[in-house]
């Protein structure tokens, strides 16, 4: 869809983030590179290096890349769940990430007390989850496990509410991360429906995938990132043929 206006959603400026990667993985090697005389620690990785672009009212934008290029750590920090380490990250509006889908489920607690906590993270009143939990469950289709702690949920059935939360909060940004593989065939068409509603009722929307065909499906623009930084940002075929010819 195209865009409404052209009030940004999102505005990343200048931004960095820079990782410590570590040089030895056991104790063992550590204490044998400390006794050779090798220098063992960590050194600065950077992940992001001064990416800048705004995504406006409506737009629907894929991030592409290969694997390690930054995509995932970009919508960590549009999420808000990691920091910049320069520039800036704004986002206006309620933001619903189906990144780390279930990272705030807490395993003692039943699949109905995680719908309201988790509705409470992401910034939904009692009442208004109140009035959306019926749809939440059905979208879920397990309804008959609702009252079970989600400790004994299977993976799937797991995902399965977690993702029927997010996408039915109450919100302006959708950061959507290779979500749409998640679930069986039917689920996962329930999922791409609900998608294709939420574009269409004009919400903003930011993915992470490596389906060509859910790329051109959901997007109309596409920002390819190399090695930390970006390399093309405009339409979405463009974009993947830049991403594709520097994938060769
Ligand atoms: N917490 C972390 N600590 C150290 N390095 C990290 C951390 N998170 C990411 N990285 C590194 O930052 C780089 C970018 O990772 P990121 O997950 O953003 O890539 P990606 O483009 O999403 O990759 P993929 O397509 O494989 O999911 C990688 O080299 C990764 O190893």
């Amino acid at each position: 869809m195209s865009t409404l206006t052209s009030r940004p959603r999102i505005i990343v400026e200048n931004v960095r983030k820079t990782f410590l990667i570590r040089h030895s993985h056991s104790m063992k090697e550590a204490v044998i590179g400390k006794i050779r005389g090798r220098k063992v620690g960590s050194s600065p990785f950077q992940a992001l290096d001064e990416v800048s672009f705004t995504i406006d009212e409506g737009e629907s934008v894929a991030i592409l890349g290969h694997n390690g290029s930054g995509k995932s750590t970009m919508l960590k920090l549009i999420s808000g769940v990691l920091e910049p380490n320069a520039g800036h990250v704004l986002v206006r509006g309620r933001l619903a990430g189906l990144i780390e889908v279930g990272a705030g489920f807490h395993p003692d607690l039943s699949g109905r007390e995680n719908v309201y906590l988790n509705a409470a993270i992401l910034g939904m009143t009692e009442h208004e989850t109140d009035e959306r939990f019926d749809d939440i469950v059905e979208f879920s289709g397990i309804r008959e496990f609702i009252d079970q702690e989600v400790k004994h949920y299977s993976s799937g059935m797991f995902m399965r509410l977690a993702f029927s939360v997010a996408i039915h909060t109450e919100l302006d940004v959708l950061l959507v991360d290779e979500i749409l593989s998640v679930g069986d065939a039917p689920f996962r068409e329930k999922c791409n429906k609900k998608i294709q509603e939420l574009i269409d009722a004009g919400k903003t929307m930011v993915v992470v995938s490596h389906d060509t065909g859910t790329v051109k499906r959901l997007c109309e623009r596409g920002i390819v990132l190399r090695k930390g930084k970006v390399i093309f940002d405009g339409p979405v075929e463009e974009a993947l043929e830049v991403h594709k010819a520097k994938n060769k």
